[in-house]
C-alpha cells in the first residue's frame, strides 16, 4: 500500500538513486560496524546500508512506517526501535568492546537542532555521524568566525565536533520535495573538546548572540565586565560573530 507523506513528522523521502549511492559512498558501512539509522521512513538508505553492515538498528517515530519496516526485513539484521529519536536513549544500542557508534539519517528536519544536542550529550560513545540536513542548518554547523552564519550552533557544535559539507543535494532528489537545499553532513566527536563546563558555555553564548547587530561589550552586558573580554583574549569593540570558539570558552571559564 502507498505510504502518504505525513508532513508533521518531517517526511521527504529520498528517491535519487546518485545521490543514495554517494550518501552510502560517504558513510562507507563496514560489515562490523554499530550503526543506527534515525527515521529510516521507506527504508531508501536502510536498504542499502543492509548491504554493507551485518546488524543496523533504526529508530523511527511512525508507527505505520515500523510495522512497514518490521514486515519487510529479517528482524536478526534490522532492529527497529520504535519511538522518538529525541527522547531515544541511544547508549543502550549494543556496541562491542573497542569499537563506537555510527549514526546516520536523512533527519526530519522540524527536530534537527533539538536532535543534534541530544546527540551531543552521548558524543564520547560515537565514532561519527552523517546526516542530510537543510544546506542553511549544515552551513551555520560549520561556519568560521567572521561570517554572517557563524553564530550559537557553530559554536556549540564545534567545540564538540569537526565537521564537514560533504555536498548539497537539490530538492528534486526527495519525494516530495522539500521548499530547500538540504545538504550532507560528516561530524566526528574531537578527542579532547577544551575544557569547559557546558551550561556555562551554552549560557555565554546564547547572551553573546542574541544581539548580533551590537558589539560583544553591549551583548554580554551584566554578565561579564570588560576587563573580563580582555582577560578572555576578546576584543570587546568586535560584533559576537567575529569571536572564535577558544575565546568563548575563555569567556566562560571566567564565569
Ligand atoms: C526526511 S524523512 C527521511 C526518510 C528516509 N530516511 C529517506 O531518506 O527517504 C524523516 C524520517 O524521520 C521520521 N521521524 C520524524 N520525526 C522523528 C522522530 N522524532 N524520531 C524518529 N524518527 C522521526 C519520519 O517519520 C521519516 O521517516
Amino acid at each position: 500500500m502507498k505510504h502518504i507523506p505525513r508532513k508533521r513528522f518531517g517526511q521527504n523521502f529520498l528517491t535519487d538513486d546518485l545521490v543514495l549511492n554517494d550518501i552510502i559512498r560517504t558513510i562507507n558501512p563496514q560489515p562490523q560496524d554499530a550503526m543506527v539509522e534515525i527515521g529510516p521512513g521507506l527504508a531508501a538508505m536502510t536498504r542499502l546500508l543492509l548491504q554493507g553492515v551485518a546488524e543496523l538498528h533504526v529508530v523511527e517515530l511512525d508507527r505505520d512506517l515500523v510495522t512497514r519496516l518490521q514486515k519487510q526485513f529479517d528482524p536478526a539484521k534490522l532492529h527497529v526501535h520504535a519511538g522518538d529519536a529525541l527522547k531515544f536513549d541511544f547508549t543502550q544500542i549494543p556496541v562491542p568492546a573497542g569499537q563506537k557508534l555510527r549514526i546516520v539519517g536523512n533527519l526530519p528536519y522540524n527536530i534537527s537542532s533539538p536532535l543534534l544536542f541530544h546527540l551531543a550529550e552521548i558524543a564520547p560513545h560515537v565514532q561519527d555521524q552523517h546526516f542530510m540536513l537543510q544546506k542553511e542548518v549544515v552551513e551555520r554547523m560549520v561556519a568560521e568566525p567572521g561570517s554572517k552564519a557563524f553564530g550559537r550552533l557553530s559554536v556549540m557544535l564545534q567545540w564538540r565536533y569537526h565537521m564537514d559539507l560533504m555536498f548539497i543535494v537539490p530538492p528534486t532528489a526527495f519525494d516530495p520535495p522539500p521548499k530547500v537545499d538540504s545538504a550532507i553532513v560528516r561530524m566526528i566527536p574531537k578527542q579532547n573538546p577544551l575544557a569547559c563546563d557546558l551550561d556555562k558555555l551554552q549560557a555565554t553564548v546564547t547572551k553573546a548572540f542574541s544581539q548580533r547587530r551590537k558589539v560583544i561589550r553591549n551583548c554580554v552586558a551584566g554578565m561579564f565586565t570588560e576587563a573580563q573580554l580582555i582577560e578572555a583574549g576578546i576584543d570587546p569593540q568586535l560584533r559576537p560573530e567575529a569571536i572564535g570558539l577558544e575565546q568563548y570558552v575563555a569567556l566562560a571559564n571566567l564565569h
